[in-house]
């Protein structure tokens, strides 16, 4: 079989399309649907779009009245449509939610500054509250800094554990209970397809979740774009004259999601029902029930201000514990930001070490190494 070469989505293909529109049979048709390739002239394109996402934030219950919801605002092109539409359905529905954005800072110099800047235009834009969390101030580290330590080749995994905890305490910060992010169905087929391919079964069962909570969060997540396709989003976006920044991040994507996203471009040329396809499977993949490890009787339980639950069991620490360093929710004695933290920090002493031994020789070394604490 061959595959075409999948297109640029960033660029928005405008179909030239000489017939009326199928949907109103009025307007001239301006867009084939990338969903279903459905030829539909502008309006009725906004309309379709904003009421599928309506109706994915409805039939799965997304909001309650009087929450306070944080979108996690990267100034790209999903997140801004998503922090422009759910204003929109807000005010047209009645939701009756509040929305704040909330920006990670991980210091990419060129990238995320970049974009950062987009967001605090979009705070003007749509006259939104607008909160930015550092890596600087977390981790005292950034990105630039890690990846000049540790290398580009694991930037994604720093990056990924570091953002979900930095999203995390950020909207605690706010006093938020809910983040919703632009994961829209391309991203959501590539981790299904990427799961299937690793084995990975125990994350292939959550992949497809519209909401996820960690056992003992009080903080939950969900993607209302999780049946959106990326292509729409961007056609959307486009024809909104939304204000987005559209560029790659400076380090590499995660080498094994480039490999899916492809496949799922050649896919998706040849049948563009797939995404949804794909997505329909893991939704209703029934997995082998686990067979239960006999957990020891709870030492003590402890239920905070927050509402989260601290079991510490006598042999170990399970969902809902807090890391012993740093306080956030953890299943192990140490989270995994700080474990990664703690290899950053023996890397960067052994960096500054043979750059001082080549620089400055053995006695400045003997300094370095009374200092060094392993
Ligand atoms: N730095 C950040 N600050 C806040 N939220 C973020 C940040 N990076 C990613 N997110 C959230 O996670 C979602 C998925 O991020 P991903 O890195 O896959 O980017 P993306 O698919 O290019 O999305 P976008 O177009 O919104 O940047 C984003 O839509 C956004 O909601």
């Amino acid at each position: 079989m061959s595959f075409t070469p999948p297109s640029d989505p960033r660029k928005p293909k405008v179909v030239k399309v000489t017939q009326l529109c199928e949907l109103c049979h009025a307007r001239k048709a301006l867009i084939k649907r990338p969903k279903n390739l459905q030829k539909i002239c502008k309006l009725c394109f906004f309309h379709v779009f904003e009421t599928e996402i309506h109706n994915t934030i409805v039939s799965n219950k997304l909001f309650e009245r009087g929450e306070k919801v944080a979108v996690g605002a990267s100034g790209g092109k999903d997140s801004t449509v998503l922090a422009y539409i759910l204003k929109l359905l807000n005010e047209r529905h009645d939701y009756g939610i509040n929305i704040v954005l909330l920006s990670i800072d991980e210091g990419i110099v060129g990238y995320r500054d970049d974009s950062l800047a987009t967001v605090k235009r979009n705070q003007i834009q749509y006259d939104l509250p607008l909160e930015i969390v550092s890596y600087r101030d977390l981790y005292n580290w950034t990105m630039d800094e890690i990846v000049a330590c540790a290398g580009i080749r694991n930037s994604c995994t720093y990056c990924g554990v570091f953002r979900r905890q930095a999203l995390d305490r950020g909207a605690a910060k706010l006093g938020i209970k809910h983040v919703i992010t632009g994961h829209n169905a391309d991203d959501m087929a590539e981790t299904v397809l990427m799961n299937i391919l690793r084995g990975d079964v125990a994350r292939l069962e959550k992949s497809t979740a519209i909401i996820t909570q960690s056992s003992g969060s009080p903080i939950k997540r969900s993607k209302p774009f999780k049946y959106a396709y990326q292509k729409e989003i961007v056609l959307y976006a486009h024809y909104k004259k939304l204000d987005y920044f559209s560029t790659e991040c400076t380090y590499a994507p995660e080498a094994f999601r480039g490999t899916a996203r492809e496949l799922m471009k050649n896919l998706e040329a040849v049948r563009p029902s797939c995404i949804l396809d794909i997505i329909h499977s893991g939704e209703n993949l029934r997995l082998k029930p686990k067979r239960l490890k006999r957990a020891p009787p709870p030492s003590h339980v402890e239920v905070r201000s927050d509402g989260s639950v601290s079991i510490q069991r006598l042999n170990g620490f399970v969902d809902g514990n807090r890391c012993d360093r740093c306080g956030y929710l953890s299943s192990n004695k140490i989270c995994k930001a700080c474990m990664l933290l703690e290899g950053l920090e023996k890397n960067r002493a052994k960096v500054s070490l043979e750059k001082d031994t080549s620089v400055e020789g053995a006695a400045r070394l003997t300094r370095t190494l009374e200092k060094l604490a392993f």
